[in-house]
């Protein structure tokens, strides 16, 4: 897939977006870079679903720019859309039918050329489901099970970029430490992930950089530096402080 020459796989520059006389994002600015997990931390009503909903193309934002791999989403929907792949905080699946088969059809509706068994089985292997649950029926399947269905099918779809919307609610510590494995994985293949979430713990131990949005506004970006990544304690009361005036 070509891409146009670029800084990084996801970028927000400049983006504002009202709902009416509200203002929401506030010149929201920053850069995923391939092979990079980037958590956006913000209290309720922060803007974090409407950044998402701007990558995805489902608002416009009022001004600034969404580019994934280069590609503006507000000019070229199609192009930003075909390079990412979306998990909601609740996956919809086909009841139905089987891991495998699922992972098929939204291949298959896709257009994709990647419906081959052995593309599907390294995608499956990759996230680490039972081997034995590749074939059954995702009805039955935990939420856990059914993000490493849609996680495997973004490795299927070999996207370059994975929009995550609080991937870890609902999940308990052990399946959290799956998921984040999981999201490890891909970061090993290249992906580029932002991960909207209120799961501190889960972003100090995954993400290599934490945003904090307040009003619209990045009040603060911090890297993960040295075997400690984030100083979790830090992190609370740095959460805690979120939208304060300074
Ligand atoms: N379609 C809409 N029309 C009007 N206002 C909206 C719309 N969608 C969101 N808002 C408002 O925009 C602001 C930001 O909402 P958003 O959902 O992006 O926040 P959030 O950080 O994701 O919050 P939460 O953590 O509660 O999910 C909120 O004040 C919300 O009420």
């Amino acid at each position: 897939m070509s891409d146009k020459v670029s800084t990084g796989a996801l970028e927000a520059i400049g983006l504002e977006h009202h709902f009416g006389v509200k203002t929401v994002l506030r010149g929201l600015s920053f850069t995923v870079e391939p092979g990079q997990i980037y958590a956006l931390l913000g209290g309720n009503g922060a803007g974090k679903s409407t950044t998402l909903s701007v990558f995805l193309g489902l608002v416009r934002p009022t001004a600034g720019q969404a580019r994934v791999c280069g590609h503006d989403v507000a000019v070229d929907p199609r192009a930003a859309r075909s390079r990412l792949a979306y998990v909601p905080e609740n996956v919809a699946l086909y009841e139905h039918l089987s891991a495998r088969e699922n992972i098929d059809y939204f291949l298959s509706i896709a257009g994709s050329e990647q419906r081959s068994p052995a593309n599907l089985d390294e995608a499956l292997e990759a996230v680490g489901l039972a081997r034995e649950a590749w074939e059954k029926r995702v009805g039955g399947f935990s939420k856990g099970m059914r993000q490493k269905v849609a996680i495997a099918l973004a490795i299927a779809r070999r996207v370059p970029v994975l929009l995550l919307d609080e991937p870890t609610s609902g999940l308990d510590p052990r399946a959290t430490g799956d998921f984040n494995r999981l999201l490890d994985t891909a970061r090993g293949r290249g992906v580029a992930t932002l991960m909207v979430t209120h799961d501190l713990l889960s972003a100090a131990e995954i993400a290599d950089r934490i945003g904090f949005l307040a009003q619209g506004r990045l009040e603060e970006e911090l890297a993960a530096t040295g075997p400690e990544r984030f100083d979790v304690r830090a992190l609370h009361q740095r959460y805690a402080r979120a939208g304060e005036a300074p």
